[in-house]
């Protein structure tokens, strides 16, 4: 062999192992080292030099291989059909190429019925009925042979213990066990708050709370199942001979099935399904990375069949990777409107998913601790919809003495105005003393006080507050309310014009209502919606101050942490002084009338918003409707009276219209509303 060749091997010989050092810690530990993409990416090269180097392909490649090893904790179960992984595609052009292999194989270009389900992020379970009763459960192991976790699939909920109707005498269900996503969250705060190892996602945690020796553990847990497909069945029985056919009949049998698959025809219509998913990702209960496409018929199926570690008639879309690898260059400290310290980590830049990522939050000191992550880590962060990147964990193997690391000191003075910063006990979070005299929080705060759904003062952007408080102009938001157009002026590129525009337009924001202005005081966890419920249920400012505890958590959607948090802001002197400077420059707000309980114009009535309301906003019609006595509900049933619908309104307009709910426009609804004098 010639050298270039036996550096070939070499190379393929060290992306082996490296594979399976990553499978043995993701599949065995439940435990990845890396993320996905990183994976994905060593598995595409060892791919393509097999492919190229067909010498020196070996079945005991990773690329040939299903899953992990069975542990041999468990007892060892041989799946009587083996249970396989799937191909990916990461692109339109890739889905073509699936579509067209499919064409050459099938020797017939015309169009295939797919069956299109969400690629569920769990692990696969093989579960076994006899006479209808569960008598044991697998995971798929290598792919023959899984590991025994019957008593623990008993615990989940979702899964039955006897199927109903007319089923087959001996059926094998193969599907997805998952956690969702809110349980998920749960399960990692109680893991964190006992000190033990939290889990790097839904897909690790539910395969670590299935795969345990003992079976309460798993009945703790917040699992449930999907079934996807099926096994072997008793040959004789009445089985559909389509894909999608066979998951009513697992439904029909009492087995939950995904509520979104769906049949379509052609690749196009594939493409179409991976988008509408996609859309609906961030709002579905539970984790899911991709799409699957499966052939429909069963005889297609079979005349297509399997390669070593997949079948060739169904393949995995896979979404835009969530988590990167990269590198730990600093962390500096933010200090937001609450005084809050967050530690922020400068990243070596790298692409999540198409999203050039630079920064990601560290939250707070107990994350870092958890963490114990250091400065020039390789660490694996996480992008996921529209929230900040995370730092998910640290990569230990690649910490190597080269790295050079230090330790994250947490500042004991505040950054920016150099005042002692305090943790209270039980509290996560580090705040700066400094108050108002902060700077960081001054801006943040008058940032806030300007905001759109605040005060909404035109033309005072972040940059304009940021140089207001750095020259000193102004020392608390009441001041904004003094500026003359001459300080304005001093200002680096406000003309005389632009300064006299920023004063009308403070002039104007003094006419408001009392919520907004609840809301633009920036008391902590008072968002919008409670300075709604706040201004509604009180009705003055002078009424709200006073307010004790016992008072406010009578307010809906106000508790314990909130009402706290209300208390201590009016009774900070401080912020009594700024009220009263910011009443006697004028602020204002029409009254808001009270209402006998009879004299409520929509008393007893039902309402449901759906949509978008362009001109209020949901929770300003919300609180507007229930200040005059109507009820407004979340769902639409035969009990709605009215459904007031937006743009882009959806399942709930179809609802009401099939049950007969009368549907108000928005128009309607302002024309109501103004009819009792609510606007
Ligand atoms: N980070 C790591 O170190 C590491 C290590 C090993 C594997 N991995 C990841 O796992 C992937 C390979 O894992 P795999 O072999 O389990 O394949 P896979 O997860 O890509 O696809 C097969 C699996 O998808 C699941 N699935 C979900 N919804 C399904 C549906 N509707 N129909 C059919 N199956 C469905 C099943 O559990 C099935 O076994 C890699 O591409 C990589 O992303 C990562
Ligand atoms: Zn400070």
């Amino acid at each position: 062999m010639n050298d270039s060749l036996n550096q070939i091997k070499q190379q393929i010989s060290e992306l082996r192992s490296l594979l399976e050092d990553y499978n043995y810690q993701y599949y065995v530990m439940d435990n990845p080292s890396v993320p996905d993409a990183e994976y994905d990416r060593v598995m595409r090269e060892l791919i393509s030099l097999e492919k190229a180097h067909p010498e020196f392909q070996s079945p005991d490649s990773p690329s040939q291989k299903v899953g992990g090893e069975a542990l041999s904790v468990f007892e060892q179960v041989e799946h009587r059909v083996p249970m396989l992984s799937l191909d990916n595609v990461f692109s339109d052009d890739e889905l073509k190429a699936f579509e067209q292999r499919i064409f050459d194989r099938l020797k017939n270009n015309q169009a295939i019925e797919f069956s299109c389900e969400p690629k569920l992020d769990g692990l696969a379970i093989s579960i076994l009925y006899r006479e209808g009763k569960l008598v044991q459960a697998a995971t798929r192991g290598d792919g023959r042979i899984g590991e025994n976790v019957t008593d623990n699939i008993k615990t989940i909920r979702a899964i039955p213990l006897k199927l109903r109707g007319d089923y087959p005498a001996e059926l094998e269900v193969r599907g997805e066990v998952f956690m969702p996503k809110t349980g998920f969250e749960k399960l990692n705060e109680q893991q964190k708050e006992k000190g033990n190892k939290v889990f790097a996602n839904p897909r690790n945690a539910a395969a670590g709370s299935l795969r345990q020796l003992d079976s309460k553990i798993t009945a703790a847990r917040p699992l449930a199942f999907y079934a996807y497909s099926m096994g072997y069945f008793e040959p004789e029985s009445d089985i559909a001979n389509s894909h999608f056919e066979r998951m009513m009949q697992l439904k029909n049998w009492g087995l939950p099935v995904c509520p979104v698959i769906k049949k379509v025809t052609g690749s196009q219509a594939l493409a179409e399904y991976y988008d509408w998913i996609g859309e609906q990702r961030n709002s579905l209960s539970y984790e899911i990375d991709g799409v699957v496409y499966k052939v429909d018929s069963i005889e297609l199926q079979q005349n297509l069949g399997f390669v070593a570690r997949a079948p060739r008639w169904a393949t995995a879309h896979k979404f835009p990777a969530q988590e990167e690898i990269t590198q730990l260059l600093d962390v500096e400290f933010q200090v937001g409107r609450t005084g809050a310290i967050t530690p922020v980590a400068r990243l070596q830049p790298v692409s999540v998913g198409g999203v050039t990522v630079s920064n990601a939050t560290l939250h707070n000191a107990d994350e870092i601790a958890r963490l114990q992550i250091k400065i020039g880590d390789t660490v694996i962060i996480r992008r996921a919809g529209d929230v900040i990147p995370q730092v998910v964990s640290v990569v230990e193997e690649k910490r190597t003495e080269a790295a050079n690391l230090r330790e994250i000191e947490f500042p004991t003075e505040c950054p920016v105005c150099g005042s002692q910063v305090e943790r209270i006990e039980d509290e996560a979070i580090t705040r700066c003393s400094g108050g108002l005299i902060c700077g960081a929080q001054l801006k943040e705060s008058i940032k806030h006080f300007a905001s759109r759904k605040a005060l909404d003062v035109d033309g005072l952007g972040n940059k304009i507050v940021e140089a207001l408080v750095d020259l000193e102009l102004i020392k608390n938001p009441a001041d904004l309310f003094s500026l003359t157009v001459e300080q304005i002026t001093t200002m680096d590129r406000m003309g005389d014009k632009s300064a006299l525009n920023l004063v009308n337009a403070l002039d104007k924001a003094k006419q408001t209502t009392l919520a907004k202005f609840l809301y633009a005081l920036g008391i902590r966890e008072v968002g919008e919606a409670t300075a709604n419920n706040l201004a509604l249920h009180f009705k003055s400012l002078d009424a709200v101050k006073n307010a004790n505890y016992d008072q406010l958590i009578e307010v809906s959607d106000i508790g314990k942490i909130v009402a706290e948090h209300i208390v201590s802001f009016f009774a900070e002197e401080h912020n009594q002084t700024v009220i009263q400077a910011l009443l006697d420059a004028g602020i204002s707000w029409p009254q808001i009338e009270t209402l006998s309980v009879d004299e409520q114009p929509l008393k007893d009535q039902i309402y449901v918003l759906t949509g978008t309301l362009t001109t209020m906003g949901r929770n300003d019609a919300k609180a507007h409707l229930q200040n005059l006595g109507a009820k407004v509900t979340g769902s639409v049933s035969a009990k709605t009276h009215y459904l007031v619908a937006g743009e882009s309104a959806g399942s709930k307009l179809t609802k009401a219209q099939d049950l007969g709910v009368e549907v108000l426009t928005e128009d309607d609804l302002t024309q109501l509303l103004q009819t009792y004098g609510a606007i």
